[in-house]
């Protein structure tokens, strides 16, 4: 996600830091670089001018130049105005009324059929009843593909085969849920090819006549400024609450988030980060800010660890953790267990860059396949106490396991790492991470 932007930020951010002080003309050229990058990673030029502008404006005042580290300071201001330019504050969907009404809209292709679904099953995750509509009409397949994706999840669908407008579905779709007691509606429309006036026409006609908690944009963030066309057309017709941005795990330039959002002034509700039904994200501005900059989403990915760790074996592990007792078994099930909830591509993305390349070989289903191999290859007690393999063992078990030395000493090293991941994570780290911002952890 966002390589481009996070490749050449991570250049100017290391000449920043090496600096003591920074005169003002030094400053001056590194946000004439951060401006250029912006550009070229798709950033509305008046967005990217504006903002750099403000950045300016902050960071050649006292705050920079008094400022111990000053580089650390003007990454922090840039952090922060990406921040307010993506909406500043968390949006929560509105699902308050009994039952809510979502309406999702948007581009054939944008991914508004899957993001329905991933909707329903995340908030079937929350404790809530959704319910699936689909108010395509035209098209016999488009039904199909969400009465499947319902089907895959166990959400309930609803359809009328005869209905002749989506207003009708929606109002039958109405009287179903009362009856099922379901709590969020979650309705998709026809994808439209571009803006075709008829399905706008009756796009405009559903909104005006059924009451929804929520209209929302659905964009596909790889199409960049293309987006914020078809954000503007939308507008005409119906006044989307929020937007969801899907493939921004395919997004590597990044650009599109920015002006998106600072262009249409609509809050990204939601994010998709990938095909499979669970890839979907709430949209918190200062973790994407983070990501941009490439200064790791460390709380986006200490939720996801959370999460992924069942109430038992948490138990265990503390216990674990208490008496140092951790073994590479337990490393071995953890990677397992991690991606089943996620890619550990994406996992690993969302860490600051100095444990990103620590954890390397833990990526990809192949090397999970050689770490299990090399695993595998070890004695029980070995296996609880790695500090006893010797220069021999490792030979053997690299070619017990079809590896090489070198792969069997990263893959100690990096139980190390997760080793003090984990116990940052049971100490509670994260509560002054949170209040510290971006410089919780040292970058
Ligand atoms: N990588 C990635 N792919 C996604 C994401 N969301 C959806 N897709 C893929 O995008 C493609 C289009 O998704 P659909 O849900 O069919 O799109 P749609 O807008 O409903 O299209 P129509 O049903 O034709 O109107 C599918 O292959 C999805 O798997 C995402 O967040 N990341």
């Amino acid at each position: 996600m966002f390589e481009s932007l996070v490749d050449k930020f991570s250049g100017i951010f290391k000449k920043l830091r090496s600096k003591g002080k920074l005169s003002p003309q030094e400053v001056e050229s590194i946000l004439k670089e951060l401006r250029m990058v912006l550009l070229e990673s798709d950033v509305h030029y008046k967005v990217a001018k504006d903002l750099i502008n403000r950045v300016k404006e902050r960071a050649v005042g006292r705050e920079v130049l008094e400022s111990v580290t000053p580089g650390e300071m003007v990454i922090k201001i840039l952090w922060d105005e990406i921040r307010k330019c993506l909406g500043g504050e968390t949006q929560n969907l509105n699902i308050s009324a009994l039952p809510s009404f979502l309406l999702l809209v948007g581009l054939q292709g944008s991914g508004k059929t899957t993001t329905c679904a991933k909707l329903a099953l995340r908030l079937k995750r929350q404790g809530h009843f959704p319910l699936l509509v689909s108010t395509d009409t035209r098209r016999p397949a488009a039904k199909e593909q969400l009465k499947t994706l319902a089907q895959n999840a166990q959400i309930d669908f609803f359809d009328e085969p005869d209905a002749t407008s989506p207003l009708e579905v929606v109002k039958k779709a109405r009287v179903f849920a009362r009856q099922k007691s379901n709590d969020v509606v979650i309705v998709d429309t026809a994808g439209r090819l571009h803006v075709e006036e008829m399905l706008l026409a009756e796009l405009r006609e559903l909104v005006e006549q059924e009451s929804f908690q929520e209209t929302l944009l659905v964009l596909d963030a790889t199409t960049g400024q293309e987006a914020v066309k078809v954000a503007k057309s939308f507008e005409e017709w119906v006044k989307p609450t929020g937007i969801i941005l899907t493939k921004v795990d395919t997004d590597a330039r990044g650009g599109a988030v920015l002006s998106i959002v600072s262009q249409t002034g609509w809050p990204v509700k939601l994010v998709g980060t990938g095909e499979k039904l669970e890839q979907i994200e709430t949209f918190h501005p200062d973790r994407m800010a983070s990501r941009i900059l490439g200064l790791g989403d460390t709380l986006t990915l200490i939720e996801k660890i959370e999460k992924a760790i069942e109430k038992e074996s948490e138990e265990k592990l503390v216990q674990k953790l208490k008496k140092e007792e951790i073994t590479l078994n337990d490393f071995l099930d953890e990677i397992k267990r991690l991606r089943s909830v996620s890619s550990f591509e994406e996992i690993v993305g969302m860490l600051p860059g100095n444990l990103r390349s620590n954890l390397s070989m833990v990526d990809g289903e192949k090397n999970l396949k050689k770490v299990e191999a090399i695993i595998c290859s070890m004695t029980p007690q070995e296996r609880q106490n790695p500090s006893i393999i010797n220069a021999s063992r490792k030979k053997r078990i690299a070619r017990g396991s079809g590896t090489s030395i070198q792969e069997v000493n990263k893959l100690l090293k990096q139980f190390e790492e997760f080793k003090k991941l984990w116990k940052q994570m049971h100490k509670g780290k994260f509560s002054p991470l949170r209040k510290r911002g971006i410089f919780g952890w040292k970058i």
